[in-house]
């Protein structure tokens, strides 16, 4: 397996990456953090300074004795020393507080932007891509536990006035000796850098794998998820899943344990410059107080000056923290960019009523992204506005796909869709959702409660409670809300207190009554993609019934292997490979003889046991 791909300055640029959007959060709190960095790092090099220079003024208070001005001079530097000590633990304190508020609303902005930035195409191809799930994942952990941004902050707190408190060392040290206060002054930059190089080739595993890491995490999610847990029962596959989730995740251990080891070359570097530097001053320090070409005084404050140096962070959590929590960052980012990617101009208006006239699809090819075969080839298919239209075809001839391009969830990759002779490819794909409702074959339950399952249909409309049991009631579902212990307002979900699951039929009726929902709020196109699959065959034909009536003027567009269901609507199109191959009403495709016939004269005979069951 190739070991992480490095990039030059990556840490650095991930650090000025959470450094930029800093101030995007909070400009105020932004400045009160730079003033406070220096403060912390300011304070105690005051205190440094003034406990090296009583140090070096005591024998003169001692000999000069009470009441003398040398004596008064250490009172002072005492003073200077103990006010510089109290003050800096109090900013330390509110400079922590700071960068935590200000690392929290970093994640915040973080995910906000991500969420924008996923909602911000029209469709949903940009989901089905490897390399965007491969960054999102990255951006789903955010909040997890030792790659947070937060920390980063936080890390950036500690560190940064630590760097300030080293550079002003250095610079105490220049006065002894400009060469060592140099040498300093380079030596610790180079010691942070190369450990943060480090800290983020190591870091970096953790995200380079992303796209294994689903897979071993979708496993795990299989195990532990309440939906595929019966068949995961039933099959035994427990035991299966298990062993595949312990191979893979040792495989990923066995490569983190080649790649996730801080590099030997990087410590001896590290302690070697640190080590030479260390000796060498304090060698160049003790033989000129010897000699006496510096005082015992200004010796002091080069010494402690010198042992200041040691309070820099370079090696331990916080460091580590300092690239980790920062490296997903510019991985959102760049997910952002690529996402803007994906959005398309306005070019046209829809106008006000469409469809009035017609829905039509000329000439359109579709391929999903990245597939060598279209699913959709050459389509033409015009509908009038006002009608209902059944799509059948066999499993995989391209039904879903022509819908789901028609709700604009795909682009057609040849041809054009238009409502009225307007290009879809151009309108304002928002104007556009609000004409549309749509139900399909895998739609969402979602483990919210009974209005939320329903007012997700037209959400502005939410509080409208009457407008949500006219939705209901041609569902047959109204009595059924009512015995739930909470009505509209109980949670759809087992999982939650208070709860309550409902069968497959059940659901298939909410998501129906969510459909119409839909159109009650003034929706013109509805979509029905196997509406009724989880419902017997006379509950089907009745509730097929029923919406035939609510929805008359309404352009209606289902699809469905039910011939009851199908039979009903003003046309039938068949498709085969992408195209239609038979076109007309019930009475005209029977009298065809063709495919259409043939299916519903099978299912016809298979159903004749059931008279009232028959289509
Ligand atoms: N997201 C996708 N990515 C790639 N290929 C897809 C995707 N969804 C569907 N396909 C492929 O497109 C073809 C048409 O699928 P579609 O769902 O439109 O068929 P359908 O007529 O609705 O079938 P069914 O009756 O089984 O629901 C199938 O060969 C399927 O494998």
């Amino acid at each position: 397996m190739a070991p992480p791909e490095t990039r030059r300055f990556e840490s650095g640029r991930a650090v000025l990456a959470v450094v930029r959007l800093l101030p995007r959060i909070s400009r105020p709190r932004t400045a009160l953090f730079a003033a406070t960095t220096v403060l912390t790092a300011a304070l105690p090099l005051a205190m440094t300074i003034a406990t090296g220079l009583l140090i070096g003024a005591v024998p003169a208070a001692a000999a000069a004795g009470p009441g003398s001005t040398e004596a008064r001079d250490a009172y002072l530097l005492l003073g200077a020393g103990v006010a510089a000590l109290l003050l800096g633990r109090l900013v330390t304190h509110f400079h922590q507080a700071v960068a935590f508020n200000l690392g929290r609303d970093l994640e915040l902005l973080l995910q906000d932007r991500l969420l924008a930035a996923v909602a911000r195409p029209v469709g949903i191809t940009h989901l089905e891509d490897d390399d965007v799930l491969a960054l999102l994942r990255i951006a789903r952990q955010l909040g997890a536990d030792f790659i947070r941004p937060e920390r980063a902050v936080r890390g950036l707190a500690a560190i940064a006035p630590e760097f300030l408190m080293a550079a002003g060392a250095s610079a105490v040290l220049a006065f002894f000796n400009v060469w060592i206060g140099l040498a300093w002054l380079v030596a610790w930059p180079a010691v942070f850098i190369a450990m943060q190089a480090d800290y983020t080739r190591v870091g970096r595993t953790a995200y380079m794998r992303s796209t294994e890491m689903r897979e071993t995490e979708y496993l795990r999610d299989l195990a532990i998820t309440a939906a595929p847990a019966k068949e995961i029962r039933v099959w035994g596959l427990m035991g299966w899943l298990m062993d595949r989730y312990d191979r893979q995740w040792n495989d990923r251990m066995a490569y983190s344990d080649r790649h996730q080891r801080l590099s030997p070359r990087t410590a001896v570097f590290v302690i070697g410059v640190l080590l030479v530097l260390t000796v060498a001053t304090a060698v160049a320090l003790v033989n000129a107080g010897l000699t006496g070409a510096v005082a015992f005084g200004a010796l002091a404050v080069y010494l402690v000056a010198l042992t200041t140096m040691f309070e820099f962070s370079a090696f331990d959590d916080t460091a580590a923290f300092l690239s980790l929590g920062s490296l997903p960052v510019p991985k959102v980012l760049a997910l952002e960019g690529e996402l803007t990617e994906g959005e398309r101009p306005v070019t046209a208006e829809l106008p006000p009523a469409a469809p009035a006239r017609s829905l039509r699809f000329e000439a359109v090819d579709f391929a999903y992204p990245g597939a060598d075969r279209a699913v959709i080839a050459g389509l033409d298919l015009e509908i009038e506005a006002g009608t209902s239209l059944a799509i059948v075809g066999h499993n995989g001839a391209g039904k879903t796909s022509l819908v789901k391009l028609l709700a604009g969830l795909y682009e057609p990759t040849g041809g054009r869709i238009t409502a009225d002779g307007t290009d879809l490819a151009g309108v304002d794909p928002a104007a556009w959702r609000t004409r549309l409702s749509a139900l399909f074959q895998d739609f969402t339950r979602y483990q919210l409660t009974v209005r939320d399952n329903i007012t997700f249909g037209a959400p502005h409309l939410a509080g409208d409670t009457d407008l949500i049991w006219k939705a209901c009631e041609p569902m047959g579902i109204r009595a059924l809300i009512e015995s739930l212990p909470d009505g509209l307002d109980t949670v759809l979900s087992s999982e939650y207190g208070g709860g309550t699951d409902l069968s497959g039929g059940q659901w298939q009726r909410i998501a129906l009554a969510r459909a119409l929902f839909a159109v009650q709020a003034g929706a013109k196109v509805l979509i029905l993609d196997e509406p009724a699959a989880a419902l017997d065959v006379r509950a089907e034909a009745e509730l097929y019934e029923q919406f035939l009536d609510i929805t008359a003027g309404l352009t209606t567009i289902v699809i469905s292997h039910r011939f009851s269901t199908v039979r009903r609507a003003d046309r039938i199109v068949v498709l085969d490979g992408g195209r239609v191959v038979e076109d007309g009403d019930h009475d005209d495709l029977m009298a065809l003889g063709g495919r259409y016939a043939e299916a519903f004269t099978l299912q016809a005979n298979r159903l004749a046991r059931s008279p009232q069951e028959q289509p």
